[in-house]
């Protein structure tokens, strides 16, 4: 039931929905007492209608938006309309970073890092990713059950650390140590509203500070040395590009901005990709007939199976369920609702992506409809959308292409008939609550014994 049922179209103010009352941590302690009190949005959904209110930690009370045409409204807005959301990870990776900047200066520093993804640079990274893959793999036991996620994470780690910060040999092991623990530290530290005392290094901001300086000094190495480097118009890593890139005014990025903008590519890539990954395992597991399909398909040097594949994991399985905009106008109009300025709008990427009116049967997995029907980039949003979408999208949906190509043509998987992992968050991303088991065997094996 909408709460502005009231609303006359001459009131210039309309009431926002209604949505639970109590704040999301009471609300989370409820439903860990009380199984019947599940905090999924789906249910909210149902019991409030498409657009309701939430009150969530840090940004207060937000309006949660999933109607379709609100949906594109959002990443149609102009930036002065919908800004960044506050506070965001820029808080822990720097100023520099795309994630701390808005409007202006973050059209500009977008321009900078965008050729990087452009589509011939990244198939540069192709031979790479599959050889990073095929190690990451490799230890698997065979025959027995292991959950896949810890493989997926060290891979796209792999892969980040060669290609976006041009890493090898002694450089590439330090960060390879440091920055799974100083990206977990920091997504706590951007998400909790814990004070910013070093404490001599031994508060968790404090911990966090030490991280970063060991990694400053690192990439300050990287960067140097890239400097010094006569073959550096040769080389395909961000970190070698990103020195050669000029703002409008001819002014280069400053080390500083090189370093927030790397980690910023590596917290919001690398987790990301291979919970991804390890969905796509828990989801062909459990649809062997279509894993048979894709297999054969793949075989015939025939991708676009797979293309659907990814495309209906994401649209499932989303790993980030959720993205938000602050409304920076008095009153933006958006639907029925006028919501005040400093409020955070939710786009509920997971809600628009089981609509029935977008999906047909949302909830069974079915890859084929993606063949039968290209996505529309309003309506399958696991990258969001405007002027924020994921600069990493076409990155990322290479990674998942390689990765999973070397898998099914190299291993054979074990189907199951267990249920469905279940959600679990792990601060940056939902994974499989299992961590995706994997049952595999290497195919060579497998051909001889047949
Ligand atoms: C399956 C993997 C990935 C998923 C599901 C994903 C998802 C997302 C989402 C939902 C957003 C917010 C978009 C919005 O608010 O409209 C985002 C932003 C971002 N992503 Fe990704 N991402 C992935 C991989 C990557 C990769 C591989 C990179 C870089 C190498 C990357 C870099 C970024 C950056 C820098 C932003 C911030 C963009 C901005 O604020 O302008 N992501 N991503």
């Amino acid at each position: 039931m909408h709460g502005d049922t009231a609303h006359n179209a001459s009131d210039p103010v309309h009431r926002l929905p209604d949505g639970p009352r109590a704040p999301f941590l009471l609300r989370m302690l409820m439903a860990s007492f009380d199984r019947s009190k599940s905090m999924s949005l789906d249910e909210r959904r149902a019991q409030y209608g498409p657009d309701f209110t939430l009150k969530l930690p840090l940004f207060g009370k937000c309006l949660v938006i999933s109607e379709p045409d609100e949906v594109r409204q959002i990443f149609k807005a102009d930036p002065t309309d919908l800004g960044n959301m506050e506070p965001n990870l820029g808080r822990v990776m720097g100023s520099g970073s795309l994630f701390a900047r808005s409007g202006e200066s973050h059209r500009s520093q977008r321009k900078l890092l965008t050729p990087a993804f452009h589509g011939n640079r990244l198939a540069e990274y192709r031979t790479l990713m599959a050889a990073e893959a095929r190690a990451g793999m490799a230890n698997w036991p065979v025959g027995k059950a292991v959950a896949s996620l810890p493989a997926m994470n060290a891979i796209t780690l792999n892969i980040i650390l060669r290609t976006v910060f041009g890493a090898e040999g002694e450089d590439l092991d330090a960060l390879r140590r440091l920055l799974p623990r100083m990206v977990k530290l920091g997504s706590i530290l951007a998400a909790t509203p814990i004070p910013e005392w070093d404490l001599f290094g031994y508060a968790p901001w404090g911990r966090f500070n030490r991280m970063r300086a060991e990694y400053d000094a690192i990439v300050g190495r990287l960067i140097e040395r890239a400097r010094a480097d006569p073959n550096i118009a040769a080389r395909s890593d961000i970190l070698a590009m990103l020195i050669g890139a000029h703002y409008d005014d001819g002014a280069p990025m400053t080390d500083d901005e090189i370093a927030d903008e790397l980690i910023t590519l590596l917290t919001a890539g690398h987790e990301t990709t291979a919970t991804t990954l390890a969905w796509a395992i828990e989801r062909l597991r459990r649809h062997p007939e279509f894993m048979a399909k894709l297999v054969a398909a793949l075989d015939a040097g025939d991708d676009a199976l797979l293309g659907a594949f990814i495309n209906e994991v994401q649209r499932t399985r989303p790993v980030i369920a959720m993205t938000f905009r602050q409304v920076l106008t008095d009153g933006y109009a958006i639907g029925r609702w006028r919501v005040p300025r400093g409020m955070h709008l939710m786009i509920a990427i997971s809600l628009v992506q089981t609509d029935p009116r977008l999906f047909d049967e949302p909830k069974q997995f079915r890859p084929e409809r993606f063949i039968e029907k290209r996505p529309d980039p309003y309506e399958l949003i696991p990258f969001g959308g405007g002027v924020r979408r994921c600069i990493g999208a076409a990155f990322a949906q290479m990674e998942l292409q390689v990765v999973l190509r070397t898998l099914l043509t190299e291993h054979v998987i074990e189907p199951t008939n267990q249920r469905g992992e279940a959600w679990l968050s792990r601060g940056v991303a939902f994974a499989p609550a299992k961590g995706g088991q994997i049952v595999r065997y290497p195919r060579e094996a497998m051909q001889h014994v047949a």
